[in-house]
């Protein structure tokens, strides 16, 4: 299976303004943000979506929301608040097959999400 763009994010093939990463996750500022801080956590592993993550993937998983939280202090948004999603395939608009966390905040967020 080819790269997918966050594989190559990953990998350093493809720049990204990278905010964090170690050896198991890169967490790097969405292109096109949908809020005034608009950031992406994703694995190393090419987990392609969510359903694809197995019981082995519990650890990582684990990691890839305390990214989130990190990254969410890092960019000042922790204390005001912040949303994490991710997005399962077609019906949530998963345009990248390449199993992602999305942080959102600077801006109060609506609910139920859109
Ligand atoms: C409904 C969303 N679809 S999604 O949940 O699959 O999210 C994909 C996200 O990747 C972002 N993106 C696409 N290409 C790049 C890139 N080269 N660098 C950083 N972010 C990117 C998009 O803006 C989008 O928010």
């Amino acid at each position: 299976m080819a790269d997918t763009l966050f594989a190559k994010i990953a990998s350093g093939e493809i720049p990204a303004d990278i905010l964090y990463e170690d050896e198991h996750l890169v967490a790097f500022r969405d292109i096109s943000p949908q809020a005034p801080t608009h950031i992406l956590v994703i694995p190393r592993k090419p987990i392609p979506t969510l359903n694809d993550a197995g019981p082995e993937d519990a650890e990582l998983l684990g990691k890839l929301l305390l990214a989130a939280a990190k990254v969410a202090e890092l960019a000042g948004i922790a204390e005001a608040g912040y949303r994490t999603v991710i997005n399962c395939n077609a019906a949530a608009g998963q345009t990248v097959f390449h199993l992602h966390l999305h942080v959102l905040g600077g801006r109060p967020m609506q609910w139920p999400p859109g």
